[in-house]
Formats: structure tokens, sequence, C-alpha cells
């Protein structure tokens, strides 16, 4: 469905896009995982036709964005990540202004959206500005999906949501793949990787890695280890950077995790160093590698 094939893109000295090369399968549920600046709404906009590249090959259901934009335009939907209706209309009078623009009705489309309409049909005479935010999201959805569209195109629709609100938003997306839409959706949450079919993890305008998110959490070429003890996570990373084997930690809950130079069994000696710099209850057990994990190591390295 997607073909991106050595993209670049720059604003002017910032280099947004580097060389980067992936593509989608048809009903894919598919993932751009990075930070803020990771580049994610300029690949988005590229393949939305709303932004012009410098070099590389693109194309979307086999159309290029720049020749066939209107093509792409009429086939995919895209919510992005600002709300981006009228505030000053009602739901439904936006829905009807969306629907009118692709030549289509609230109810022709009433089967595709339904599950989601539903929770906002209460207030189908509320003006958009009125709504919370789950409720604007919603809205923004169903006017994104209002003309059947085979592509969607999700620019971090989680951001800033709560957290029960974030699950409702995922059980809708899996929902949606089941009328054969294909999804790509980019977001900052690592726990949300594992809901996607694969993932692409980009960090500064590069591409790290891409698979299905169980196999790129078990890339990780060190022992991995979860520490803690009584004095916090504060003392024991600083204790563990002045190690002399040291080779990285960070916070992860209530633990650091932590690799060291060596590759063999490091348990005892990393004991008796906390030990002799006075931190007391250290609980240290070797760990299975999570997304988190990879992504940090990677970004690390790059
Ligand atoms: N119009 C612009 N002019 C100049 N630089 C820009 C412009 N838009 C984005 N950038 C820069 O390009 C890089 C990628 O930005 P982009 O918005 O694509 O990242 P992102 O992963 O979507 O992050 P965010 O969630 O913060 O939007 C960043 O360094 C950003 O500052």
């Amino acid at each position: 469905m997607i073909k991106v094939k050595n993209l670049s893109k720059s604003y002017e000295e910032v280099e947004a896009l580097k060389n980067i090369s992936f593509d989608v399968k048809s009903k894919e549920i598919f993932g751009l995982i990075g930070p803020d600046g990771a580049g994610k709404t300029t690949l988005m906009r590229i393949l939305t036709s709303l932004l012009l590249f410098d070099d590389g090959e693109v194309e979307v259901m086999g159309k290029s964005p720049i020749k066939d934009y209107q093509f792409i335009r009429n086939n995919i939907g895209y919510m992005p990540g600002k709300f981006s209706l009228y505030e000053d209309l009602t739901v439904e009078e936006n829905l009807s202004f969306f629907a009118n623009i692709f030549g289509t009705t609230i109810e022709k489309s009433y089967n595709l959206i339904k599950d989601i309409y539903q929770q906002i049909e209460p207030f189908k005479n509320r003006k958009a500005g009125a709504l919370s935010g789950g409720m604007k999201q919603k809205l923004a959805l169903c006017a994104a999906l209002i003309h059947y569209p085979k592509i969607l195109f999700l620019d971090e629709p989680t951001t800033g949501v709560d957290p029960v609100s974030r699950k409702e938003f995922w059980h809708i997306i899996k929902k949606l793949h089941e009328h054969d839409i294909t999804i790509f959706v980019s977001t900052p949450y690592m726990d949300e990787a594992n809901l996607c079919d694969r993932i692409a993890l980009i960090d500064k305008g590069e591409i790290l890695n891409i698979d299905q998110p169980q196999n790129i959490s078990k890339v990780f070429d060190k022992h991995l280890y979860g520490i803690q003890c009584r004095e916090g996570n504060y003392q024991l990373m600083k204790h563990l950077r002045a190690y002399e084997h040291f080779d990285s930690v960070f916070p992860f809950g209530e633990q650091v995790h932590y690799t060291d130079q060596r590759n063999e069994d490091i348990t005892e000696g990393i004991y008796q160093f906390l030990e002799s710099k006075g931190l007391s209850d250290i609980k240290l057990e070797k760990i299975e590698s999570t997304i988190e994990d990879v992504f940090i190591r990677l970004m690390t390295k790059n």
C-alpha cells in the first residue's frame, strides 16, 4: 500500500528525514514510533500529499503523492495531531460538511463509523469547540473515515490523552482493521508499539529498525539487569555511572535498567560495588528487554 525508497526532506538546515526506506502492506497496522522531533509528522504529511520532499521515491496505493495527489486525497483518511475541524460548527454539521466534500452522507458511512459515532451522537448538536478532548478526537476520527478510506493516517492520535481513553482508542483502531483498512499510525508511546502488526523505530530522521514488535524486543545485544535499592534510583544511577564496567543505565519505573561492558555473570561484583558505596536493600535481577530498551539502546548508538 505504501512504498518509500531513499526518502529525504530538509527544512533549510534541519534534515528532518534522512534517506529512509520502508513499505507498508495492505491491511497492516503499521506504527511509526519515535520521540518529539523524530520526523513523524514530516513523513505523514509527505505520504498524505500535503508536503513536497527533496529526494527519493514515494508511492501510496501505487500512485505518486505529487502527480496523483487528488487520487490519494480521495482514498485516504488523515487525522492530524492537532484538532483541525470547525470549532464553531456542531458535531453533525462537521460530519455532514466532510461527507459532502467527498460526495457521500453520514448514513452511507454509518456502518463503518457507527461504533465511534454512537459515542458522540448524544452531543450531535453541540459545537465542536465545546467538546471534551476525547470527544473531539472521536469526531475527528469519524470525519477521517466518512468516505471509507483505504488507508487511514493517524498522527499521534493518543498524545495528551488519558490512559483510559488511550485504551479505548486502540480498541477502535483494532476494530477498524476488521473493515480491511490499512492503518499508518505514529506515536511517542512505546507501550502502543505492541498493538501494531509491524513498527518502524524512528529517531532524528532515521529509521533505526523495522519489524514485528515481538521481534524488535529481542534485538538487544547485551545482558540486561533490573536493579533497585532503598536509597532510590538517583543514587543508584549516580554510582552505577561511576562503576568501571558501566555500559548503560536508565530509569525504568521503580527499577533502573543496567548493562555492563562484560558479558559474563556480573551479579556478585555489582552487589559488592553498590554495598561498598553505602547502598542497601539492593535487588538485582536479569531481565528480558522490552521495545523501549531496544529503542533507547539504538538511539544512544545513533
Ligand atoms: N516547518 C518547519 N520548519 C523548520 N523545521 C521544521 C519544520 N517542521 C518540522 N521541523 C523540524 O523537523 C524535525 C522533524 O519534525 P517533525 O514535526 O516531523 O517531528 P515529529 O516526530 O512529528 O515530532 P513532533 O511530535 O514534535 O511534531 C524537527 O527537528 C523539527 O523541528
